[in-house]
């Protein structure tokens, strides 16, 4: 059956925020018709999708099917001493959720009351964040939901590095808790919890949750993948439709070739923080001057659109460990004897094996010290005394470690074991934009990330650079520091970095022919590391700070975590949208995504994206006079098993 030429809502865009839309509305009233129309692939029993340990391979570009868009920097960038910044986003059906690290974190409470819209406070939101969570793991706070959509757990290992690192955290005044979850705690160190179903070992995605869920039970629904929303359709100012295009043009000459489908009550954009902004402008919403430029007919002059691009800022630095240590560094490199044992694993008991797991483990949330405050310079003191001396719940710096190393690509790393410390900045100052260069839905557009083009943000990353070290020299499995992955002191400061040492080289490699050959500056021999006679921080000269700065501006990166680029806020502020999501100027339009905050969470957002889709639901059903029905339909691929009972049912 072909799919209808009108419909009631249109959702454009599948990601968390636009999933939830879909699948909400059309599962609170049978009689409603949905349309949801995705601009990558459908990710219904993509195996490389639901088993949760090879996420990584989502990341490649390899051309077929890629399940990425990569945003590049148009302009080199002076605050990255010349370099352009890359931000790759989701391009199938679930957006992020399909192809995110599965790692379960939620905003501070305050961060929800800071966006001063009506409705949108932390004990607003507090159920909607229950209703959408089958929360897994005990608790003893009252913050978590059992019976939503989205399971969260630990996953089907927690390895003894995990253990390792939080104790090593607690040496350096970074207390153990066992739910740093909970909306106010930001500092103190947790085992990190997942997106992944403990019963069925399946990562928690967005689609199979919301939209799969209810088309397996109503007909509803109607999901068009693999179609790009180029515009919305107005008359006057009222959305009444949107036209498409397929994702790539490979017909038709080239020639932009949109198909319209009506929408009789609503348009929802939901096309992420980096999407969301260039549809608007391409149907006439954004910065009038700018879109008359372009020929386009101007039907709300918004110059907000597009602009307070913001994400989180990460540096990896990686860790040699010891050959014991259980990583996932010869499954990634390709060993093909360990690629067999572990799908194999998979294929037996999914919910035991060790790829139902992120390989995250473990990590923290952290705010300096008064002490640690005074070396962190005056642009950041300053910051601090506005924003986060007087809220206590917000973490300046949220950390995790990785069982395996994180960089470009194994084949470029030495043998070995690794970890990967990988820590973001929560709260950047920086801000980018994103623009389109044409109407023409395929040309790419003008993007600046505006990565650390705030003095301000250095401070905190160096600091937390500093923080990551102690904990690995203070891990059990340290076996060093991967040289090639650390800021480049100079060979004699004692904060040098030192490579692995002789005897587990030797241990690694035991027939080679170089091993302790020493040279003086390539790497600095050493003896084998003890973690119990580590006592004392590394001493840091300024030369070394510097070095620190040079190596963030060379190496800071996205953490995928993009928003703020259709800000709900006062339209002579900016504000694109208001605290309906309506978007100003317009009837029938609303903009239910990641790029509606107004300011950053502390949190890697998967979590805000599905509350802001859960709130977008609720606030289009009550325009329509319905409500939310609950529970949710059934999600597949989530039996509640026979046997042991599951969290939910024993509460
Ligand atoms: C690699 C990666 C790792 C991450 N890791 C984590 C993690 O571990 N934990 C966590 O909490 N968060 C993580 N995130 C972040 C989280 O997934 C995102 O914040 C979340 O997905 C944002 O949801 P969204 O609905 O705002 O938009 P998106 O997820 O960006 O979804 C937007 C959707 O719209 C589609 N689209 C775009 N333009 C169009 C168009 N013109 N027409 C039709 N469709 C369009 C896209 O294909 C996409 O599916 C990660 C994200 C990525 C990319």
């Amino acid at each position: 059956m072909g799919h209808p030429e009108e419909v009631d809502i249109i959702v454009a865009g599948g990601g968390p925020a636009g999933c939830v839309m879909a699948g909400r509305l059309a599962y609170a009233d049978p009689n409603l018709k949905v349309m949801l129309i995705e601009g990558g692939a459908n990710n219904r029993d993509d195996p490389w999708v639901y088993r949760p340990g090879i996420y990584v391979k989502n990341m490649q570009r390899d051309g077929v099917n890629d399940k990425a868009t990569f945003y590049t920097d148009t302009m080199d960038s002076p605050h990255l001493r010349g370099r352009r910044s890359i931000v790759p986003c989701a391009n199938i059906l679930g957006g992020g959720s399909s192809i995110n690290f599965q790692m379960y974190t939620r905003a501070s409470a305050s961060d929800w009351d800071d966006f001063k819209s009506p409705g949108w406070t932390a004990k607003d939101l507090l159920p909607l964040m229950k209703r959408l969570e089958n929360y897994q793991k005990p608790t003893n706070n009252d913050t978590h939901g059992y019976d939503g959509p989205v399971a969260i757990s630990n996953g089907g290992t927690i390895t003894a590095l995990g253990q390792d690192f939080l104790r090593a955290c607690d040496a350096i005044g970074i207390p153990f808790s066992d739910d740093i979850q909970d909306l106010d705690t930001a500092h103190a160190a947790e085992i990190w919890a997942k997106y992944i179903n403990r019963h069925t070992g399946r990562r928690s995605d967005a689609a199979t949750a919301y939209v799969h869920s209810v088309m397996d039970v109503q007909t509803n629904l109607y999901l068009r993948t693999n179609a790009r929303v180029s515009r919305v359709i107005f008359e006057g100012n009222k959305a009444v439709g949107v036209a498409y295009v397929p994702s790539r043009n490979r017909a038709h000459a080239a020639q932009v070739k949109e198909t319209i489908v009506r929408a009789r009550k609503c348009v929802v954009l939901s096309s992420g923080t980096l999407g969301t902004p260039q549809i608007l402008e391409r149907s006439g919403v954004g910065n009038a001057p700018m879109l008359k430029q372009l020929d386009i007919k101007v039907v709300s002059d918004l110059p907000g659109v597009g602009e307070q691009y913001q994400d989180h800022y990460t540096t990896l630095s990686i860790y040699r460990v010891s050959n014991e240590s259980p990583t996932l560094d010869n499954f990634l490199r390709g060993d093909k004897d360990t690629q067999k044992e572990l799908f194999a694993e998979w294929e037996t008991s999914p919910e035991k094996a060790r790829l139902s797991s992120n390989a995250i483990d473990a990590g923290f949330k952290i705010r300096p010290t008064e002490e640690e405050l005074k070396e962190m310079g005056p642009e950041f003191n300053e910051l601090w005394d506005k924003y986060f001396k007087d809220k206590p719940d917000k973490p300046v710096i949220v950390r995790v470690d990785r069982l395996w190393s994180l960089c470009r690509t194994h084949s470029l790393l030495p043998p070995g074991k690794y970890i990967t410390m990988f820590q973001y900045l929560e709260y950047p100052v920086s801000r980018g934009k994103i623009h389109i260069s044409s109407s023409n839905p395929y040309k790419e557009p003008f993007f600046d990330s505006g990565f650390m083009n705030k003095k301000a943000d250095f401070a905190p990353i160096r600091w937390s650079y500093k923080k990551t070290r102690e904990i690995a020299r203070r891990m059990d499995a340290f076996r060093g520091e991967l040289a090639s992955h650390h800021p480049h002191f100079h060979p004699a400061s004692p904060a040098a970095t030192r490579d692995i040492d002789i005897k587990t080289a030797k241990q690694m490699l035991p027939d080679g022919f170089t091993v302790g050959i020493h040279m003086g500056t390539w790497h600095r021999p050493s003896e084998p590391y003890d973690a119990s006679k580590v006592h004392e921080d590394m001493k840091y000269t300024e030369e070394d700070d510097k070095a620190i700065d040079d190596w963030v501006a060379d190496h800071v990166e996205t953490t995928w975590h993009s928003l703020g680029t259709c800000a709900m806020k006062p339209r002579e502020e900016g504000g694109v949208v208001d605290a309906r999501l309506n978007v100003y100027g317009t009837q029938n339009l609303k903009c239910v995504d990641l790029s509606i905050c107004p300011d950053n969470l502390a949190t890697n957002t998967y979590s805000s994206a599905l509350l802001v889709g859960e709130k977008g639901a609720d606030l289009l059903l009550e325009d329509l006079g319905l409500k939310v029905r609950l529970p949710h339909a059934p999600v597949p691929h989530a039996p509640i098993p026979t046997g042991k009972p599951a969290t939910q049912l024993v509460r």
